[in-house]
C-alpha cells in the first residue's frame, strides 16, 4: 500500500511517496493525522548522542572486538509494563551478559528488544477461528489481542500509548541499569528466583562466585572501577510503523542530521526490507545504527545493495545484518553472503537471529521452536564465520524473564505436552530465563572455541 499523508514536511518523510508493506489501514485518516501531530510534539525517548555511542559500540562488534547481545520480547504488551516484568527481562539479559563477558572474555554490547517493540508484521492479514474471520492482531500499537471485531480495528490512539509505554519502560530500565541494580556485586541477586534451582541457574551460581572472587581480589588491590557499578544498556525495536517512527524523527541540533529518537537502534524486518520501498528509504535517512533482517532468500547482490543504500560511507557500526535463515539453511546460504560482503570491503556487523527461521506449529496448535534448532542455527553461524575467518558478531533472540513454556527443550526440559502450561506470548514463542541462560553458556563456549 502507498501511504499518502501530508502531515509534515521534514525530510524524514520521503518514504511517504513509496509503497509501505504491513501498515495498518486506519478507518479515520483525520484521527491518524491528529495523533501524528501530537507525537511530533513529544520529547525524544533517547538522545542522538546515545545513538552515536551505540554506533561506536557496534563498530567494535563489526571489527571483531565485541559481541552483541540483543534480546527481549517478541511483542511487548501495554499491560506488561510493570516493574516485575521489566526487571525480570533485564535480569535475564544481565545474567546472559555476565556469562558471555566472563566465560567468553569478550566485551558485550547489551541491547534490549524493549521499550518500543509493540508492532508485529504478520504472514496473513486475517485470522479465522471457529469459522469467524477477523483482521490479524498486529501488536498493541495497532489493535487489540482479543478476538472481537471491535478490538481488531486499528486505532491510531494506540500509537500514543506506545510512546508512553516505551517512556515508562525506558525510565525504569535506566533506573535499574544506573541506580545500583546492575552493579556487578549484584550478580547473585539476579539469580534469586525460580531459575536458581535449574541446571543453568546452578551453573550460573558457580560463575557468579568466580566473578565475586575476582571482584574481591581487585578490591583488595585497591581497584574499584566505576564501570562495574552501572551497565550500558540500549533500546531497540523493529521500525515497522512508519507513521510513528517518522513522527519521532528529529533533527539533531549538534549536527543537523536526522535521528529516530524512539530507540537507540532500529531494525527493518524480513517482510519490509524491499529495496525500493518505504522502510529502506526511511532507514536511509536516519543516523541511528540500523539492523536489517536477512532471511534465507537474500542474495549477495541484495546485501551489497543494502550497504550501498544504508551505509554509503562504509562506516563500521552503522549497519548490522541480522541473519535468520533457519537451522537447515544457514550453512548453505550464509557463506556466499559473508564472502561477497567481506570482499566488497564493507564493515558490517554479522549477528544471528536463531529464532525466526525455526518456528513450527505443534499438534496442540501452539507456535513453538525447538531449543536444539535454535542452538544448531547458532552453531552453523559460528561454523560459517570460522571457516571464512570472519567475526560472529552476536545473537538476537526473543526471550522473557518469566518461567514460560513456549519453546521446547533446554536443560530444564520443556516438552511439547507442557506448552499449554504457561504459553503467554502475544505472537511468537520466547526462550524462558533458564533456556536463555543455557544458550548464553553454550554461545560462550562456541565463542571461546572460535
Ligand atoms: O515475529 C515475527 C513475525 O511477526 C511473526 O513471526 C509472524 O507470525 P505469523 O506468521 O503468525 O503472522
Ligand atoms: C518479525 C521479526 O522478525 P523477522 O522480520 O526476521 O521475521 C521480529 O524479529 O520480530
Amino acid at each position: 500500500m502507498t501511504v499518502n499523508a501530508e502531515t509534515s514536511s521534514h525530510t524524514g518523510n520521503t518514504w511517504r511517496d513509496l509503497p509501505a508493506a504491513q501498515q495498518p489501514e486506519y478507518p479515520d485518516p483525520e484521527a491518524l493525522r491528529a495523533v501524528i501531530a501530537d507525537l511530533e510534539s513529544y520529547p525524544p525517548l533517547v538522545f542522538a548522542g546515545e545513538c552515536d555511542q551505540l554506533r561506536a559500540r557496534m563498530a567494535a562488534v563489526a571489527k571483531g572486538e565485541a559481541f552483541l547481545l540483543q534480546g527481549g520480547d517478541c511483542a511487548e504488551a501495554f499491560d506488561a509494563v510493570s516493574a516485575d516484568q521489566i526487571r525480570n527481562k533485564l535480569k535475564t539479559l544481565l545474567q546472559m551478559g555476565a556469562v558471555l563477558t566472563y566465560a567468553a572474555s569478550v566485551p558485550v554490547v547489551k541491547v534490549g528488544r524493549i521499550a518500543g517493540q509493540y508492532s508485529k508484521p504478520r504472514s496473513k492479514p486475517t485470522e479465522t477461528r471457529d469459522g469467524v474471520t477477523l483482521p490479524v492482531y498486529r501488536g498493541d500499537s495497532v489493535n487489540g489481542f482479543d478476538f472481537t471485531e471491535a478490538s481488531r480495528i486499528p486505532d491510531p490512539e494506540r500509537l500514543k500509548r506506545m510512546y508512553h509505554a516505551s517512556a515508562s519502560t525506558l525510565n525504569l530500565v535506566r533506573a535499574f541499569t544506573t541506580g545500583g541494580y546492575a552493579d556487578l556485586r549484584q550478580v547473585h541477586a539476579w539469580n534469586q528466583d525460580f531459575v536458581r534451582s535449574s541446571p543453568s541457574g546452578q551453573r550460573y551460581e558457580q560463575l557468579a562466585r568466580e566473578i565475586d572472587n575476582a571482584l574481591n581480589f581487585m578490591h583488595a588491590c585497591g581497584a574499584d572501577p566505576e564501570e562495574f557499578k552501572t551497565v550500558e544498556f540500549y533500546s531497540s525495536h523493529e521500525a515497522l510503523l512508519l507513521d510513528y517512527e517518522s513522527a519521532l524523527t528529529r533533527v539533531d541540533s549538534r549536527t543537523g542530521r536526522l535521528y529516530d529518537v524512539s530507540a537507540h537502534m532500529v531494525w527493518i524486518g524480513e517482510r519490509t526490507r524491499q529495496m525500493d520501498h518505504a522502510h529502506i528509504e526511511f532507514a536511509s535517512r536516519i543516523r541511528n545504527p540500523i539492523g536489517i533482517k536477512l532471511g534465507p532468500t537474500t542474495t549477495p547482490e541484495e546485501a551489497l545493495q543494502y550497504i550501498e543504500r544504508l551505509d554509503p560511507e562504509r562506516e563500521p557500526g552503522r549497519l548490522t545484518f541480522v541473519v535468520r535463515m533457519g537451522a537447515d539453511k544457514i550453512r548453505d546460504r550464509l557463506p556466499d553472503l559473508v564472502e561477497k560482503v567481506t570482499a566488497s570491503g564493507a564493515a558490517v556487523a554479522w549477528v544471528t537471529d536463531p529464532m525466526h527461521g525455526n518456528t513450527f506449529e505443534a499438534a496442540s496448535g501452539h507456535k513453538t521452536r525447538r531449543f536444539d534448532d535454535v542452538l544448531d542455527e547458532v552453531k552453523g553461524f559460528f561454523e560459517v564465520h570460522k571457516a571464512l575467518g570472519t567475526h560472529p558478531g552476536g545473537i538476537h533472540v526473543e526471550l522473557t524473564g518469566d518461567d514460560v513454556t513456549e519453546c521446547v527443550g533446554g536443560g530444564d526440559e520443556i516438552f511439547v505436552d507442557d506448552l499449554h502450561q504457561r504459553y503467554e506470548t502475544a505472537c511468537d514463542p520466547r526462550l524462558n530465563r533458564s533456556q536463555s541462560l543455557d544458550l548464553a553458556f553454550l554461545v560462550a563456549e562456541m565463542y571461546r572455541d572460535q
